[in-house]
């Protein structure tokens, strides 16, 4: 049995914003204050807490660069300024030591970094850089940093603990595998690993073979947040080499997770081969001399949080990404319109949650061909909800118009929403709201919505989200409201009723569309699936409907490209995650 010692770790699930270095700097020296008050000898932040993530290109500023490097050493002294030298801080920022790539002629093995430093009594005992970059779906990481190829171990209390950042846990036979040729105790893991369905499984199980393949408990701690169209869930945890979860935070809260661990001091492991990791990747050893303290009187543990439903976790999801986007935008409100339709139901419930009714204003526009009922939903919903309601009929706008311009058809119905989008613009410049656009996934797929019409709008906020989810989230919402004793937000009426865009006389979507049971599996099997005509036919869709939605999609990329961002829930939203050409004539060939 290998001799052991017991280390009190802090992991805190923090929300930065991008580009506020000094604000993001205060959460570190709050936290830190709450984590040394908690007893804790380690406190880890998620990766590029200093500067938020992603930075995007605003790596290739040297001055951002340079604030950036400049903001961890001035940390470094606060900390120990307030009290804090003592406590072991790890954060994650950009470090560079080498100008960002600019061309083919760069020099491959310097540039801009995914760093992270260890900070004790006043300065960087150590940084390290991320050594797996992640290079698809949202993230571009090849494109701004160079890979690290040094793993740091800490002696921190006697016990030898690796650091690592994000992607790194990702990858077999990576950094992992050289903290086991080191024998460490504890890894860190610290992340800005966005929120998409179902990942938190994934996450657990992945921690878990790492913490196998480094033969050590590993921490994982993730930021929470939005950041245009990512939202970051938190959903930290620790686990044993065996792969048992010792703690687990909850996701979309700021949270400090403090835990005791019991881990083996530095040697008392066996020997272990050390050729498993990459060849390029070396060891450096720091030792960090740590006051003694006198044991806790009692133990810490962080406990378990309690998983969110599926449903629950995407509400929150999309709330957490409408909250942040108004926030860090400097909103305070938003305005959209309200029809009695489900789409923009959602919309006002999610913005109720997400930044309180009295922030909420929704706008009535009826046509000559909107429905007594559709108005009579619209407004029972604002009574429900409490969000701010306006009335302004657009019959005599539209008479004005066509009065001087003559349209039928298509481009006649399109007048309607192109009214109604040209008074939530003048309402959000009058008095500075912001325009949400509720147009849900599988209208952004098909292009079943007005440009510059119901598409105009600064954030999408149900934009990755598909209409049978739609249904699926409004009912989940009232029966929470129930389970809770409320007022259910959401009409019945608008619930069950067939959706119509109510822009000629008994218009319904399914005049214009499959219905949503069948098209929607067909947008997720391609947008989603990547798949092509004959990989959806083999999945068992109706060859002729297939050819009319893949039709669908493919022509309405020039519209989806100029729309608003909002925040991904899927594996693959409309926006970093899905990059085609517009001007494109490749078809998919019966
Ligand atoms: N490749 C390209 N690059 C740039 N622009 C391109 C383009 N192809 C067409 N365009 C332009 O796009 C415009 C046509 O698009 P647009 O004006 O939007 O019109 P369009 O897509 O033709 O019609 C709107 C459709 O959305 C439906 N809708 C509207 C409103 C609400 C809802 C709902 O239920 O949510 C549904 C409506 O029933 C209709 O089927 C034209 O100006 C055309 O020149
Ligand atoms: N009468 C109306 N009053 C106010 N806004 C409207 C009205 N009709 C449409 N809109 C706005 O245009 C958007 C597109 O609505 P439309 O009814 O055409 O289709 P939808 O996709 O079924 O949306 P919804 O389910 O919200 O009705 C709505 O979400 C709403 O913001
Ligand atoms: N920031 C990162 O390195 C994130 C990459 C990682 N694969 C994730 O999705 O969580």
């Amino acid at each position: 049995m290998a001799a052991t010692s017991t280390l009190r770790i802090a992991l805190a699930q923090t929300d930065p914003t991008v580009g506020d270095l000094d604000g993001n700097a205060r959460q570190v020296l709050d936290w830190t204050a709450k984590a040394a008050e908690a007893g804790a000898r380690l406190v880890a932040f998620g990766e590029m807490q200093l500067t938020g993530y992603p930075v995007e290109d605003l790596v290739f500023r040297e001055s951002f660069v340079a604030a950036s490097r400049a903001r961890v050493d001035a940390l470094a002294v606060e900390l120990a300024e307030a009290g804090l030298g003592e406590t072991v801080v790890v954060t994650g920022y950009v470090d560079a030591d080498g100008p960002a790539r600019m061309d083919a002629d760069s020099d491959p093995d310097r540039g801009p970094r995914d760093a992270l430093a260890v900070i004790h009594r006043g300065r960087v005992v150590t940084r390290y850089f991320k050594h797996h970059l992640p290079n698809y779906g949202v993230f571009d990481e090849d494109r701004y940093f160079v890979s690290g190829d040094v793993l740091q171990v800490v002696r921190i209390d006697g016990i030898d603990v690796a650091f690592t950042i994000c992607e790194d846990i990702w990858q077999a036979g990576g950094p992992f595998a050289v903290a086991r040729g080191a024998g460490v105790g504890l890894v860190v893991n610290i992340n800005a690993s966005p929120y998409e369905r179902n990942k938190d499984d994934r996450r657990a199980a992945l921690v878990k073979r790492r913490a196998a393949e480094a033969d050590a408990t590993v921490a994982f701690v993730n930021i929470v947040g939005g950041q245009d169209e990512l939202v970051f869930d938190g959903d930290s945890l620790i686990v044993d080499a065996a792969g048992t979860v010792l703690t687990r935070g909850p996701q979309f809260a700021e949270h400090l997770l403090v835990h005791d661990l019991t881990l083996p001091v530095a040697g008392a492991k066996p020997a272990a081969e050390t050729d498993a990791g990459p060849p390029e990747m070396t060891v450096a050893h720091t030792v960090v001399t740590t006051e003694t303290l006198p044991a806790p009187a009692e133990t810490a543990d962080g406990g378990i949080a309690e998983p969110l439903s599926d449903l629950a976790e995407v509400w929150h999801a999309l709330v957490t990404g409408l909250r942040d986007y108004v926030r860090k935008n400097g909103f305070r409100t938003v305005v959209f319109g309200l029809s009695g339709g489900i789409d923009s139901a959602l919309v006002a419930a999610l913005s109720a949650d997400a930044i309180g009714p009295e922030n909420v204003y929704a706008v009535s526009m009826p046509s000559r061909y909107s429905s007594e009922h559709s108005r009579d939903d619209a407004a029972d919903l604002a009574k429900r909800t409490g969000i701010n309601y306006l009335s302004e009929p657009i019959a005599s706008i539209m008479d004005a118009y066509l009065g001087q311009i003559t349209l039928d058809g298509l481009a006649l119905e399109n007048v309607q929403p192109r009214i109604r989008g040209l008074i939530l613009m003048g309402l959000s410049n009058q008095h500075g709201h912001l325009v949400l656009a509720p147009g849900n996934k599988t209208e952004y797929a098909t292009g079943y919505s007005t440009l510059y019409g119901d598409t105009v709008g600064g954030y999408a906020p149900i934009k990755d989200v598909m209409k049978l989810m739609i249904f699926a989230l409004a009912n989940w919402r009232n029966e929470e409201a129930a389970r809770r004793g409320e007022t259910m937000p959401i009409p019945v009426n608008t619930i069950v009723k067939p959706p119509s865009a109510e822009l000629r006389e008994d218009q319904q979507d399914t005049d214009s569309l499959p219905p949503y049971e069948i098209l929607d599996p067909i947008v997720e099997g391609y947008v989603d699936g990547d798949l092509g005509r004959a990989g959806l036919i083999a999945a068992g869709h109706d060859a002729a409907l297939v050819d009319r939605v893949i039709k669908l999609i493919d022509r309405a990329e020039y519209k989806r490209r100029q729309t608003a961002p909002g925040p991904k829930i899927s594996v693959k939203n409309f926006g970093r995650d899905r990059r085609l050409p517009i001007t494109n004539r490749w078809v998919e060939k019966a």
